[in-house]
């Protein structure tokens, strides 16, 4: 068997009376985008911040290509590949997009101080094909807080790329965004992915974004992996459409 990109060993977690990780083992392989569903409440936030290091787990593991990255600090995780965007893109808003991405530049290559010395840094041309790929180029000069939030969250995530992943956490990539481009966002951010060569795990609450733009979904119930299998599959499962979509079944 081939090492997976990321695996977790069975990873367990509990906040109080709440078990938030329940003996979780999951193989995530390169390539595919994974869509990660469940009702409020269900585990899948903490399965992305145990993923990044920013919670550990009180047993099991993560390893990332067959590395186990349980103990590093999440600065040490990113550095070995595992990127994270989350639900409000961590932007700096009164700067223009493109120094958001000289400033990722800037922090991947260590360099000290470096909204000070934005003109230092060397990496223009690399971060405006980022912006290119997530199809922002027209955007680069203009300050982040007059965009909108679809492309605030393309800019995040041409953010993420600068870091050079092989793995991409997203929790719920299109929230916020206007429904009526939410897909057109989406058809973006998993071209510019596709393009960089970055696997993608996304939580997400959209079943039209899932069943579209999902290679595999996986569904969390109570700190567990409840079901595993293709978009079809999952949300046509009756236990899926009960417990996570709210339809009743006839
Ligand atoms: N740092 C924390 N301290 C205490 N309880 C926490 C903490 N983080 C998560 N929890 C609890 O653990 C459970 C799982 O939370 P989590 O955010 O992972 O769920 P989720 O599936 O992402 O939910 P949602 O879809 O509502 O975002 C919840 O009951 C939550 O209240």
């Amino acid at each position: 068997m081939t090492t997976p990109l990321l695996e977790t060993r069975n990873l367990t977690i509990r906040f109080g009376g709440v078990i938030a990780a329940n003996d979780v083992s999951m193989r995530i392989e390169a390539g595919r985008n994974l869509a990660i569903i469940g009702p409020n409440g269900a585990g899948k936030t903490t399965f992305l911040n145990i993923c990044t290091g920013w919670i550990k787990p009180r047993e099991g593991q993560v390893l990332f290509e067959g590395l186990d990255i349980t103990p590093l600090p999440p600065r040490k995780i990113v550095a070995r590949g595992v990127a994270r965007a989350f639900q409000i893109p961590q932007l700096f808003t009164e700067h223009t997009a493109l120094e958001n991405l000289l400033i990722a530049a800037a922090a991947r290559e260590g360099l000290r101080n470096p909204l000070q010395n934005l003109h230092q840094i060397r990496q223009r041309d690399e971060m405006m094909h980022l912006l290119e790929m997530v199809n922002c180029a027209d955007v680069a000069h203009r300050v982040v807080v007059e965009l909108s939030e679809g492309q605030r969250k393309l800019i995040d995530i041409a953010v993420a790329l600068a870091l050079k992943p092989r793995l991409l956490l997203m929790d719920e990539p299109t929230s916020g965004v206007a429904s009526s481009q939410k897909h057109e966002v989406m058809e973006i951010l998993v071209g510019a992915l596709a393009q960089a060569g970055v696997t993608s795990v996304f939580v997400e609450h959209d079943m039209g974004i899932v069943s579209r733009h999902a290679d595999e979904v996986a569904v969390w119930n109570t700190g567990r992996v409840q079901l595993r299998g293709t978009p079809a599959e999952i949300l046509e499962h009756p236990d899926v459409i009960r417990d996570v979509i709210g339809e009743e079944i006839a």
